[in-house]
């Protein structure tokens, strides 16, 4: 039965009862009172009775959920609500897949005692995200946070329009589009390396030492492969910074605790309480979401003006979404900025991470070094080489960016409710059941990935027997690995996002040796919907050679 407002009806009967019983047992208060008064002292019994049903008899007695296996402990009326906030997203539902016997479903108690359901298994996961994709829709609340960014991009739509954009948006992210991004990737990881060199280190000598945040370093080199993949547009923000689309999304996306407040209350579905955030967070939020809007506005005339004047083949994004005619101005503008949001910091946290795999792990730096030293020519744009084969053929770099995405998955949560009442592994789910994936929590799973999970273990993402790179990670299934998620709502970008990954780890690691700043210190994972290191990632580069001119654009060291 789930828990609609009719049901809660049966409440007024008892209401009524109870009240007669309080009646009968202090008839002097109630003749005391006037009408009005003995109305209040009905409803207010009422409302007493309701909490008491919603917070404990439902939840424990009646929910059809009560019976899944459940974590012990959380805290009184809030249950394990807080837990899709902690640090890092996703350690407690580890905590749970590791204690909690079950058989691919676990129930936690969320706010207000809320059932939760939390997928565990492979058989759960394909069913609620590939079997029966349209039978569920994202969270509302996270999906109202998404939107007011966003408008109506990929991210956020549901049902025939997601089906609609899916389909005219797959083919500029195919296979053959992606390969032709990998020069761009390729150009931008040098010109990287270029800036580091320069902005970082006083002399050209080997050996010489610098600290910086890589997290700084990555944001801009992904912004800038972003915007010339997707809109055709140099942001050019390794060079400069002022970029006003650039200030929007830092703006928007940085995770003050004002912002944190803001992504909270419209995720619990609270909005109306935004406006009580000290610091205009909600009216300085609306600015930038307008001001984003209106540059990308912008931005697409220009470019309609460019492609009706002829100037150019641009092989962007935008320009194939021009040339289908499927989209209007404004739908255009939502995909632009839900590309930027989607591929910007996802990507640009992932390489932080794994500069700090790197940097843990010293001997598999070394290795990978060698690997491309020994397989990458110094001139490869000059000698015409298929980049993209090429990087994708090396084994210890492909398991080096495997293994980060696994044990570092950028969105390390995401959730479902179903649009009706449904069965999830024959299981009865009420409408409304919040419904939980977290790739950071099965990446990490000891069931599938051993004793060993949550060691960084490039290795395992390498076929004993060949040599070569395997795709599965040496896993059972295909859901052991969640970061992209699966189905037709998975990761329309993840090619683009694992050919950035390559050429910018490829370039970084030839050029410098990478060790942790402040070793004693673990970096955490934060972030509003994506996740990054919390206050930066802050490493000491080595360069591994001297060099005493600028170096060359294509070259690797
Ligand atoms: C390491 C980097 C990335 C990670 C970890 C990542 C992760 C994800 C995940 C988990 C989803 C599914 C969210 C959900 O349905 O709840 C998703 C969707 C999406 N991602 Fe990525 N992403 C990455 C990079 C990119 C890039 C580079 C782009 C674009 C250039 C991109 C564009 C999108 C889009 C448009 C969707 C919505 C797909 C749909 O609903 O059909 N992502 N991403």
């Amino acid at each position: 039965m789930a828990l609609t407002f009719v049901n809660q009806l049966y409440l007024v009967p008892a209401s009524l009862a109870s009240f007669f019983v309080c009646y009968h047992a202090q008839p002097e208060y109630f003749h005391a009172l006037s009408t009005s008064g003995v109305v209040l002292n009905f409803i207010f019994l009422h409302l007493i009775l309701w909490a008491i049903f919603i917070l404990e008899i439902y939840p424990r007695f009646i929910c059809p959920l009560r019976s899944l296996p459940a974590p012990k402990g959380g805290y009184p009326l809030v249950g394990y609500g807080f837990s899709r906030f902690r640090k890092p997203v996703g350690s407690d539902h580890l905590r749970f897949i590791r204690d909690v016997p079950n058989t691919g479903l676990i129930r936690y108690r969320g706010f207000f005692n809320k059932n939760n359901i939390l997928l565990v298994s492979a058989e759960a996961l394909s069913e609620v995200l590939v079997k029966r994709p349209y039978d569920f829709v994202k969270n509302d609340g996270a999906r109202d946070f998404m939107s007011a960014i966003l408008g109506k991009g990929l991210v956020t739509v549901e049902g025939d329009v997601h089906k609609f954009q899916r389909k005219r948006l797959l083919p500029s992210f195919g296979f053959r589009s992606i390969k032709e991004l990998y020069p761009l990737f390729w150009k931008k990881s040098a010109q990287l390396v270029q800036c580091m060199e320069a902005d970082l280190f006083q002399t050209s000598e080997k050996g010489a030492e610098a600290i910086t945040d890589m997290n700084f370093w990555s944001t801009k080199v992904t912004l800038d492969m972003i915007g010339v993949a997707a809109l055709g547009r140099d942001f050019n923000t390794l060079e400069n910074s002022d970029d006003i689309l650039v200030q929007s999304y830092e703006e928007l996306l940085d995770p003050t605790p004002g912002k944190i407040a803001l992504y909270i209350l419209t995720s619990c579905q609270l909005p109306f309480l935004n406006k009580f955030i000290p610091g205009k967070v909600e009216k300085r939020f609306h600015l930038a979401t307008a001001t984003l809007r209106e540059t990308c506005f912008n931005f697409l005339r220009e470019k309609r003006h460019d492609l009706a004047s002829d100037k150019g083949i641009s092989t962007d994004v935008l320009t194939k979404l021009i040339e289908t005619n499927e989209f209007a101005d404004i739908e255009l503008v939502d995909q632009l900025l839900t590309f930027i949001a989607a591929g910007h910091e996802t990507t640009s946290s992932t390489f932080a991470w794994v500069t700090y795999l790197l940097a843990r792990h010293p001997e598999i730096q070394s290795c990978l070094r060698e690997e491309l030293r020994t397989h990458i020519p110094r001139d490869l744009i000059a000698e015409d080489i298929d980049i993209s084969t090429l990087l994708e053929g090396l084994p210890l770099l492909n398991g080096v960016i495997n293994e980060s995405l696994r044990l570092y998955p950028t969105v390390p949560l995401t959730m479902r409710k179903p649009v009706k009442p449904t069965t999830i592994l024959g299981q009865h789910i009420p409408m409304g059941t919040e419904i939980f994936i977290v790739p950071w929590s099965i990446n990490r799973s000891p069931e599938t990935w051993g004793p060993t999970s949550e060691v960084f273990n490039p290795e395992r993402w390498i076929d004993t027997t060949t040599g070569k790179p395997n795709n599965t990670g040496g896993a059972a299934s295909n859901y052991s690995i969640m970061t992209f998620l699966h189905g037709p709502h998975t990761c329309i970008g993840q090619g683009f996002a694992k050919g950035e990954l390559r050429s910018l780890a490829a370039h970084v690691v030839a050029a410098f040796e990478i060790a942790m700043a402040y070793p004693e210190k673990t970096p955490i994972p934060a972030g509003l919907v994506t996740t990054k290191p919390e206050g930066g990632m802050w490493v000491k580069l080595r360069r591994v050679e001297g060099s005493s001119k600028k170096p060359k654009q294509n070259a690797l060291t």
